[in-house]
């Protein structure tokens, strides 16, 4: 099959209809050698990275949109143009590979159109990316809402720095489980198979280690046998901060896949229960295979974290995790279809049902109980303007202050994507008067 137009499928699966780039790209990559497979997400990752602007491009070179069932062109021509700007891949090979996949989505008749739009492209390109770097939404490919909203909290300057990371590719993040290995140790053991890392800029971040070039999970030393996980440095960091003691009753609220859930575990072994809950049954899976693969137990639940009742009739918890779903605008790089599939309307939802579940699960603490609440969110509706109005609305509520290493803060942490190469997340601690 044709690399070129399997990627146009999934492209008009993502933009036209709505589906995740993570449900999407699996289904055609499947019969795939790993080559292919590999230049398909190339295609896929890049085009949605730079959607608006190739959109723009197509627009100014056709006279009339492909629509209908013809729509998978359009993607196809823009995984042409994608070849032609952003990849190393001869234009003669990308015109010609580009052209041929019209005719594996049965459309050999427009193989002339295509060839046509592509070879004006690689004339006029100068011109139409100097026009396209004239607007924002086009120079740093995000929709206007999330330009606006970026804007309005960190300022001109900032904003476009944070587009411009989340354009980039993000790096492949290892958590070492010390139940096996010292960091220091499994680094050795990487190096070993030729795999270079590096260890995390925060000294209490210290089961991270960010791997110099991304690999294939088996590669790695252990991996099935648990010795380490795949999970970003800021993802790591919501285990030190919950702070799990032994013999505590803890709960991960919103936990699939579990890897907030497990790394408690990792680094507290006899804490009395962990209670894990998820409201998606199938991403609960994900949480059992976890504890499977690491040999950790845990009780997990399906359920609703804003109604506790309905699950939980147990004592209060000592502690509990609150990652709580949100825009994910911490990690574009990661998944760059989000920013497509998101409506500027969802954020107010979102800010909702954030905090519902945070009110839900404070009646469920026990006095002198903590909550951490998380997102991979950059937003601050759902980050501190959420944690400051949660304060003002319980008299029984503190902001603490994350950790001893981490111990300045009056709002909570926001991590911005790319500082220190790790996602953006946020994170507030609050605990509960005794
Ligand atoms: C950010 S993800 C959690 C990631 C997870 N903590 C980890 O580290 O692997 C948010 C999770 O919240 C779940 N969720 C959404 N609404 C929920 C609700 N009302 N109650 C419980 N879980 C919910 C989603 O299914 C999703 O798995």
């Amino acid at each position: 099959m044709n690399t070129r137009a399997l990627a146009a499928k999934v492209l008009n699966q993502v933009v036209e209809q709505g589906q995740s780039l993570s449900q999407a790209l699996p289904t055609v990559q499947q019969d795939l050698n790993p080559k292919d497979k590999a230049l398909v997400q190339v295609f896929c990752y890049g085009v949605l990275r730079t959607l608006p602007r190739l959109d723009f491009f197509c627009r100014s070179l056709m006279q009339k949109p492909l629509k209908g069932k013809q729509r998978e062109l359009h993607f196809l021509i823009l995984v042409g143009f994608y070849q032609l700007l952003y990849t190393r891949i001869p234009s003669h090979a990308a015109v010609g590979e580009t052209v041929n996949g019209a005719k594996a989505l049965k459309k050999q008749a427009l193989k002339g159109m295509i060839n046509g739009v592509l070879r004006n492209f690689l004339r006029e390109k100068d011109a139409l990316i100097e026009k396209a770097d004239q607007q924002d939404t086009l120079k740093y490919c995000h929709p206007g809402w999330l330009v606006k909203r970026l804007q309005a909290a960190y300022g001109e300057e900032q904003a476009a720095a944070i587009m411009t990371e989340n354009n980039q590719q993000a790096p492949m993040w290892l958590r070492v489980n010390n139940i096996h290995h010292t960091r220091t140790q499994y680094q050795a053991l990487l190096e070993q198979v030729e795999l270079p890392s590096f260890i995390a800029a925060d000294a209490e971040n210290n089961n991270a280690l960010r791997l110099e070039k991304a690999t294939d999970v088996y590669k790695l030393p252990g991996f099935t046998e648990g010795w380490v996980s795949v999970q970003d440095g800021a993802a790591q960091l919501a285990a030190h901060y919950l702070g799990a003691q032994a013999d505590e009753l803890i709960l991960d609220a919103c936990s699939a896949p579990g890897g907030k859930t497990v790394h408690t575990l990792e680094l507290q072994p006899n804490i009395k229960q962990m209670v894990a809950v998820d409201a998606d049954a199938k991403r609960l899976v994900r949480v059992q295979e976890n504890l499977d693969r690491l040999n950790l137990k845990a009780t997990v639940i399906h359920g609703d974290a804003s109604k506790p009742n309905d699950w939980w009739n147990g004592e209060q918890f000592d502690r509990i995790l609150c990652d709580a779903p949100c825009s994910a605008t911490g990690v574009i790089r990661r998944h760059p279809d989000i920013r497509w599939l998101r409506r500027d309307s969802d954020i107010a939802e979102l800010v909702t049902l954030q905090k519902s579940i945070l009110n839900a699960l404070w009646e469920k603490l026990k006095p002198g109980g903590i909550l951490l609440y998380a997102t991979c969110s950059i937003l601050p509706d759902e980050n501190e303007l959420q944690v400051k109005s949660f304060l003002e609305s319980k008299s029984d509520a503190t902001l603490i202050p994350l950790s001893e290493q981490y111990n300045s803060d009056t709002q909570g942490r926001q991590l911005l994507p790319n500082e220190d190469a790790m996602d953006g997340f946020y994170y507030a601690k609050l605990q509960k008067a005794l």
